[in-house]
């Protein structure tokens, strides 16, 4: 009876703060006696990103939130970015993610993301050192390539023909998620497949997901007496567990037969950490099953979501900016080689600066990771003055961070690629304690290279290729949790592109009996014209007095004229025959005017 009257009480206390938020739509939360802010907190749990960006901006960037008396979950807020600097970089060692922390993440065990100290440093080193080999990242890069080739092209290919429309969240954490599973393994679980079937692991990953959420927002004891029970998130935490042990047992103990038999020479993450010189590295034991498996599990999570969820906000906020759009197929037009192989075109990804800003400024306002916790072991006062004492949380809320006028400027809160070059037209480098998506200071994320390269593959393919369509009025929102994933995922439909060759033999079919209409109307001699995508060039090809055309053209245009050429040969020229031009180019100016290496280049013979 007691407990009800203390449930009764508290829903009363809530259903009164919901209708006291509603009626005073203030942007601080009450401080309750007893319950602190939790009460407000619930309330506007919903809508947790936007509040944060309304609250940190009107609190000079720190924000302290009062937790109930009985949980001790006091939590400093902060996206100053001095004092991320001072938390994430030169004073890293005083703020680990701690105990507390490790006990949230229990799935991640012993791994990289949940140690500190001298065994995240272990794992850091060991990890740095197989990232940094020829052979992963030979991996890496053909495991993506083919993964698109054999995988997300051919399901683009059947959404077209079949006209579905389909959820591209859904898609990016499969492609994602056989990826990393290949990059981990060297095996391909399949789950990107038209039938969708549910895979354990995958769905292990998103119920301990949801489990961690629950136990951020939920008093200790609470989440602890509900895994002693066995209900709710906390059985789906301990079932999903269980798949990660079971799974993993079998990859590693087929691992380890494999290099026993003198096969080990793949080079994936599995078969790199069990073959490692474990001597350099003091505590890292990994002949333990127990280490491998928490290696697994951590490495699959690092790498599936944030990248799956950085892809599904770029498409969508492609959409809403069709100029942007037009400015990166120019981009990827011009740049990229048309008819090149798989390999050239990975040696072109680093010229797509256009690409590269778009991305960044899509994680800027959509970061993957929305926030990161730290907590101090020593008291401290922060660069903004705020004293910390030891254990205390402290929030980086990465997602208000990116929207900040005072971070980011007045208009931090639109959609401008263009922000990330400076005025000489440069790439702007903007620092990590400013631009947090990638995390900052000694643990910036290990696949951050990886992964930029892995969603400009994505990108071109599927730009190349297909049409992305984002269906009318469905409802985009950030669902609150440890990813940024859409609430109702992206429902797109796909269709396919006409080949260029396709569109180049139809323009010169119509061009050809277009102009030679022309031609028989103006009975002898007019201006070429300058087609989208082939320029002049089908005048050229079309007409048969070409160099009579020519001749009356330069005495038309004041003895010069700009031949403008196809757009992916970058082959304009300008003809003259001005006698002042000649001069000048031959003589007054000759240091300035070469052959040039183009010249050279067809005259190799
Ligand atoms: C768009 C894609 C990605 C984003 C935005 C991203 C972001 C981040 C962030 C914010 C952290 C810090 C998390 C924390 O400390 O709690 C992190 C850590 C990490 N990331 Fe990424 N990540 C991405 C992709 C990847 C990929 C593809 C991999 C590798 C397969 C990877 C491997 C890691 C690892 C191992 C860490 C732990 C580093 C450490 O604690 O020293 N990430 N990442």
């Amino acid at each position: 009876m007691a407990s009800i009257g203390l449930f009764e009480a508290f829903f009363c206390l809530l259903t009164f703060c919901y209708l006291f938020h509603k009626i005073t739509p203030k942007i601080y939360l009450w401080n309750w006696p007893v319950l602190g802010m939790l009460p407000g907190a619930l309330v506007i749990l919903h809508r947790i990103y936007d509040w944060s960006v309304e609250v940190l901006e009107n609190s000079n960037l720190t924000f302290l939130f009062k937790g109930s008396w009985f949980a001790g979950m006091d939590i400093l807020v902060t996206i100053d970015p001095a004092n991320i600097h001072y938390i994430m970089s030169s004073n890293f060692s005083n703020y680990i993610k701690g105990p507390e922390f490790q006990e949230v993440f229990e799935a991640f065990g012993d791994g990289i993301i949940n140690t500190d100290a001298e065994l995240w440093r272990n794992w850091r080193n060991a990890s740095q050192v197989i990232f940094n080999n020829q052979g992963y990242q030979n991996l890496s890069k053909s495991t993506t390539r083919r993964k698109l080739k054999d995988g997300l092209v051919p399901l683009f290919s059947q959404f077209a023909d079949e006209e579905m429309v389909v959820d591209l969240q859904d898609v990016f954490q499969r492609f994602m998620f056989d990826t990393t599973f290949i990059f981990i393994t060297g095996s391909d679980p399949r789950s990107l497949c038209i039938e969708m079937p549910e895979v354990e692991f995958a769905k292990a990953l998103d119920d301990v997901g949801e489990a961690i959420l629950y136990r951020h927002v939920t008093p200790r004891f609470l989440w602890k007496l509900q895994k002693w029970i066995g209900i709710g998130t906390e059985k789906k935490m301990t079932k999903a567990n269980a798949t990660f042990d079971r799974v993993s047992a079998t990859y590693i103990s087929a691992k380890r037969d494999e290099i026993k038999q003198g096969n080990g020479e793949s080079e994936d993450l599995l078969t790199c950490f069990m073959k490692l010189d474990t001597t350099k590295y003091e505590i890292l034991k990994l002949s333990d099953d127990k280490l491998l498996k928490d290696f697994i599990v951590g490495f699959m999570a690092a790498g599936r979501d944030p990248t799956a969820s950085a892809l599904t906000w770029f498409f969508w906020i492609l959409s809403e900016n069709p100029n942007v759009l037009t400015k990166i197929l120019h981009e990827i037009n011009t740049i990229l080689p048309r008819n090149g192989s798989d390999q050239d075109k990975s040696s072109y990804l680093d010229k797509l600066v256009y690409l590269h800003a778009t991305l960044s400024e899509s994680m800027r306002l959509y970061p993957p990771i929305p926030f990161e916790r730290k907590s101090p072991i020593k008291p401290d006062v922060l660069p903004s003055g705020h004293k910390v004492k030891s254990n205390l949380n402290i929030l980086i809320f990465i997602y208000a961070m990116g929207r900040m006028k005072a971070v980011w400027g007045e208009d931090a809160m639109d959609f401008k690629p263009e922000r990330w070059f400076s005025e000489t037209g440069g790439f702007r480098h903007e620092p990590s304690y400013k631009f947090l998506s990638f995390n900052a200071g000694p643990r910036t994320c290990l696949g951050k290279n990886l992964a930029m390269n892995l969603m400009k593959t994505v990108i071109v393919e599927i730009l190349q290729n297909y049409e992305v369509k984002v269906v009318n009025g469905q409802k985009i929102e950030a669902k609150p949790g440890l990813i940024l994933h859409m609430k109702h995922g992206l429902k797109v439909t796909i269709s396919k592109k006409r080949s260029s060759l396709d569109l180049d033999v139809c323009f010169l079919i119509f061009y050809y009996f277009l102009n030679k209409k022309l031609f028989d109307y103006y009975s002898q001699h007019s201006y070429p014209w300058s087609w989208p995508v082939l320029g002049m060039l089908p005048a050229v090809l079309v007409r048969f007095n070409w160099i009579d055309d020519a001749i009356w053209i330069i005495e038309k245009t004041n003895l010069t004229f700009l031949f403008k050429g196809p757009w992916i040969t970058n082959g304009d020229s300008l003809i003259t025959v001005d006698p002042a031009n000649i001069h000048h180019i031959l003589s007054s100016n000759f240091s300035n005017y070469v052959k040039g290496p183009e010249l050279k280049e067809m005259l190799d013979v």
